[in-house]
């Protein structure tokens, strides 16, 4: 259940579902139950307002409406829109109603809740007027508003406020989820979502063809492996990460420890000569390995056991660091390419996608939105999915596009937008630690797509576990604990 349907595509289902047999009054009839549920769970008592709109969105309000009113809830509809343009399924809710139905207006009336049924998927430009002031009076009542399918203003494909938007509690969504309920703003703005089946098969989907996911483990779980009774460390992959000069070296034992911990059977971190003895006094289990310049990692790179690299944490900017990520990118070896990695391409970035298009083992690149811009400074607006999307189609490599609502991006197209991240993670070093996650799963064989995405969802999860008053150092112990809820219960050690 993990795909993610635009607007059109949900339209799409709809139309296939009822295609298929299924009555779009039916459909509706199932939607507008699973608000009045959600309206009973979140309001149990008190007089209830709803909205509605004018297209199938108020159709849901009004079964809603009905289905309260029968469980004996006082309920007060608004309509927002002539009652005589309500048509198709619409008008066959707002007919079986059939209780009295008032024009929106203000002030609003008093209630303990409110159901959000003016726009749904349907919106199309932004909300103004007496919409407007029905918005911002619905969200300065500070009531608790259940959303039908979106919160009214916010963009399904975008999660972008048109105008303006209502922020709800809690969001009632059918059959498959849709972007803007996991990309910022409209994340926050919907509340907690709630999935509700109304009927629609699925498979509808073979026919629409989702290429945008939720990330969540159906998307990689099966590309990750448990060492079996028969493995050694060198089966389990070996990860290098270059580390920055004397006084630069933290992020890069952060990516490392992080790469250990993520399941790679030995991480070495290629210290330049001046920063041996800081590096030193700080690892245990990481090793340590001298790394001279290009040659020396070039080197090092191409020892066979050696099974993916990371570059970019603490780096440097200078010519000598740009020739290291050179070096790196000539090697037989799965890369991640972070921060200053990213940053020494700025002024000619195509030739880092060339070097990649060059190479066939997989390349993650994981820019937070200032480096996206100096790599691909034309994809700075739009959608964040697409913009992802158009830089892994044009790098060749999986993009994982930083945020609170971080979207990873196959060259192939796929997309999946993570929603698991707190935002406690907005902490230096972070970034190291999810460069570092993804290197150690890169290590271990994992694709490019799926050891990016399930970095970013374990580095979300270790954020949630270790919460308030996290810094980059409490990621690796965190990931442990997220690590052994995984495995253990899920049943995915292999023999
Ligand atoms: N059979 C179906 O298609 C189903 C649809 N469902 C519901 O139907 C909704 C989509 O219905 P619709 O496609 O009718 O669209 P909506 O009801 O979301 O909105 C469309 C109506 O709002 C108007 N509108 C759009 N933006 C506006 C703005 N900024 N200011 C003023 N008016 C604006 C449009 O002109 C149109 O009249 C979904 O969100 C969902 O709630 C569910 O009932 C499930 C089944
Ligand atoms: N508000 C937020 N909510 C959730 N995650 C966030 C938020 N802000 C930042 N993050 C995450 O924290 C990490 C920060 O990485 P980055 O920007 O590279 O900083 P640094 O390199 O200093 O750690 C990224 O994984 C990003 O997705
Ligand atoms: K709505």
């Amino acid at each position: 259940m993990l795909e993610l349907l635009t607007t059109a595509q949900m339209a799409t289902a709809d139309h296939l579902a009822i295609e298929g047999g299924v009555p779009g009054i039916r459909l509706m009839e199932k939607a507008g139950a699973a608000v009045a549920r959600a309206v009973t769970a979140r309001v149990p008592e008190g007089r209830v307002l709803v909205l509605c709109g004018p297209g199938n969105n108020g159709g849901d309000g009004f079964v809603a409406a009905r289905r309260l009113r029968a469980a004996g809830r006082e309920v007060i509809v608004h309509l927002l829109g002539d009652p005589a343009r309500v048509s198709g399924d619409a008008r066959i809710a707002f007919d079986r109603w059939g209780g009295p139905t008032h024009p929106a207006d203000l002030p609003l009336p008093e209630a303990a809740g409110i159901v959000d049924a003016l726009f749904g998927a349907g919106l199309d430009r932004p909300i103004e007027g007496l919409a407007a002031k029905i918005v911002a009076a619905v969200n300065a009542s500070r009531l608790p508003v259940i959303a039908v399918d979106v919160p009214s203003g916010v963009s399904g494909n975008t999660g972008e406020v048109m105008g303006t938007a209502i922020e709800a509690v809690a969001s009632v969504t059918f059959f498959r989820l849709k972007p803007g309920h996991l990309l910022c703003p409209g994340r926050e703005l919907c509340g907690e979502v709630t999935l509700a089946d109304i009927g629609i098969p699925a498979s509808v989907l073979d026919a629409i063809g989702p290429r945008s996911w939720r990330n969540g483990r159906a998307l990689w779980a099966e590309s990750m492996r448990a060492p079996g009774a028969g493995s050694h460390k060198y089966r389990r992959g070996h990860a290098v990460v270059v580390s920055g000069g004397l006084a630069r070296t933290g992020a890069a034992r952060l990516a490392a420890g992080a790469a250990l911990r993520a399941g790679a059977g030995l991480v070495t971190v290629a210290s330049p000569p001046d920063a041996l003895v800081v590096n030193a006094s700080h690892l245990t289990a990481v090793m340590l390995g001298r790394m001279d310049g290009p040659e020396s990692l070039g080197a090092m790179l191409s020892d066979g056991r050696v099974t993916a690299a990371a570059l970019g944490p603490g780096l440097g900017l200078s010519a000598a660091e740009g020739t290291l990520v050179d070096a790196a990118l000539a090697a037989p070896v799965a890369l991640v390419l972070d921060a200053d990695a990213l940053t020494l391409w700025q002024d000619a970035p195509d030739a880092l996608f060339d070097a990649i298009a060059a190479r066939e083992a997989p390349v993650i690149l994981t820019p937070h939105e200032g480096e996206f811009a100096r790599l691909f400074p034309d994809l700075t607006t739009g959608p964040k999915p697409e913009r992802a999307r158009a830089a892994a189609a044009r790098a060749a490599a999986t993009v994982v596009l930083k945020g609170a609502d971080t979207v990873i991006a196959a060259p192939d197209g796929r997309v999946a937008i993570n929603d698991n991240a707190p935002a406690w993670l907005a902490t230096a070093g972070s970034g190291d630690v999810l460069a570092g996650i993804a290197t150690g799963f890169l290590a271990q064989g994992m694709p490019g797509f799926e050891a990016a995405a399930a970095a970013v969802w374990f580095h979300g999860a270790a954020g949630t576990e270790a919460g308030p008053g996290l810094t980059a150092e409490d990621l690796e112990p965190a990931l442990r604990t997220v690590l052994r809820r995984l495995w253990a219960p899920a049943g995915l050690v292999l023999p």
